[in-house]
């Protein structure tokens, strides 16, 4: 059967002629685009609140004029992390490159006009910054409820610098005692079964394979694999190396929720409005004048103070 022929808009070229039509949506430096305005609708409540007082800090403290390549994690925490990069202003953003850990992060990039990049591109990374599921005292971190953390991880590593951004509700001691549903695992989809029994030999409690909300079946992962979530005692839960090693060694496993010994830092949203800082070197800041929600910066102006709150050159 021919293939009917494409019907172009008036005016529009086919990319056949030799010249494509723009892109869609253009990153910012290509054609002039003109700055984006990121849609992020303010907090309406204190969770939202503490996400997007720790994203401000965290990228107040850790993107500064000289990260040129960016990487731009999963999760609701997120977007208000790209909100504060735009903040920045076009100046420092157009030469900018942002790596994404999935699809909802490269929507995010695309829509905010910032320049797209991938790892294979740019492997290594000056900055990421990243959501959790919960963190314990020594920065390990439970990620994967947004079923991301395959490539979440590979761009923690690509990273000189890895930070994560959470409200209170996942500052921990011991990883399990908030996330209560489990180490997320991504597995190749004809392995499951016997991944999730080997999980139970491994000492989980009740395993389950994700099932999606609205489609039946299992979720599936930007990769294409589904996820189990594995529940474990607080024993193993306090030694999470230990058992990301055990994990990831199962034949089947593609990659292990327990992000160990990656995090340069951890900001914490908290309900009173000031921000907690845990570092990997066991300090903790508190910061009690965070970046005003109010009066965000006309343009990027350095480093945050955080005794002061003002921001410096
Ligand atoms: O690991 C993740 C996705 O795989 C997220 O970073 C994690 O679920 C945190 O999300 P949120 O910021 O919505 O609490």
């Amino acid at each position: 059967m021919p293939i009917p022929p494409v019907v172009l808009a008036p005016g529009v070229t086919s990319p056949t002629d030799g010249e494509y039509p723009p892109a869609v949506r253009p990153a910012r430096g290509v054609n002039n685009v003109p700055a984006s305005t990121v849609q992020v609708p303010a907090p309406t409540n204190v969770v939202e609140a503490s996400k997007r007082l720790a994203a401000w800090t965290a990228v107040d403290m850790h993107v500064t004029k000289d990260c040129q390549v960016i990487g731009i994690g999963s999760g609701s925490t997120v977007p208000y992390v790209v909100e504060r990069i735009v903040s920045q202003g076009p100046e420092v953003n157009k030469d900018r490159v942002f790596i994404p850990t999935g699809f909802q992060s490269k929507e995010l990039i695309v829509d905010a006009h910032l320049r797209l990049g991938d790892v294979d591109q740019y492997p290594h990374i000056d900055v990421t910054i990243d959501g959790a599921d919960e963190v314990d005292n020594d920065l390990n971190c439970i990620k994967g409820g947004g079923a991301c953390h395959l490539r979440e991880k590979v761009l923690a590593e690509a990273a000189d610098t890895w930070i994560v951004v959470a409200d209170y509700r996942k500052n921990s001691e011991v990883l399990g005692k908030t996330w209560k549903q489990g180490v997320p695992v991504e597995v190749a989809p004809f392995a499951y079964a016997k991944v999730l029994h080997n999980l139970q030999t491994l000492g989980s409690t009740g395993p389950k394979l994700r099932m999606a909300k609205m489609k039946a079946g299992p979720i599936v992962s930007d990769n294409g694999n589904f996820v189990i979530d594995a529940p474990f005692h607080e024993q193993e839960m306090k030694d999470p190396l230990t058992l990301l090693t055990r994990i990831k060694m199962l034949t089947g496993v593609v990659e292990v929720g327990l992000f160990c010994h990656m995090a340069k830092a951890v900001y914490f949203g908290n309900q009173d409005g000031s921000v907690t800082a845990k570092h990997y070197d066991g300090k903790t800041d508190q910061i009690d004048k965070p970046p005003s929600p109010t009066a965000p910066p006309a343009a990027f102006a350095g480093a945050y103070a955080a005794s002061s709150g003002v921001f410096t050159d």
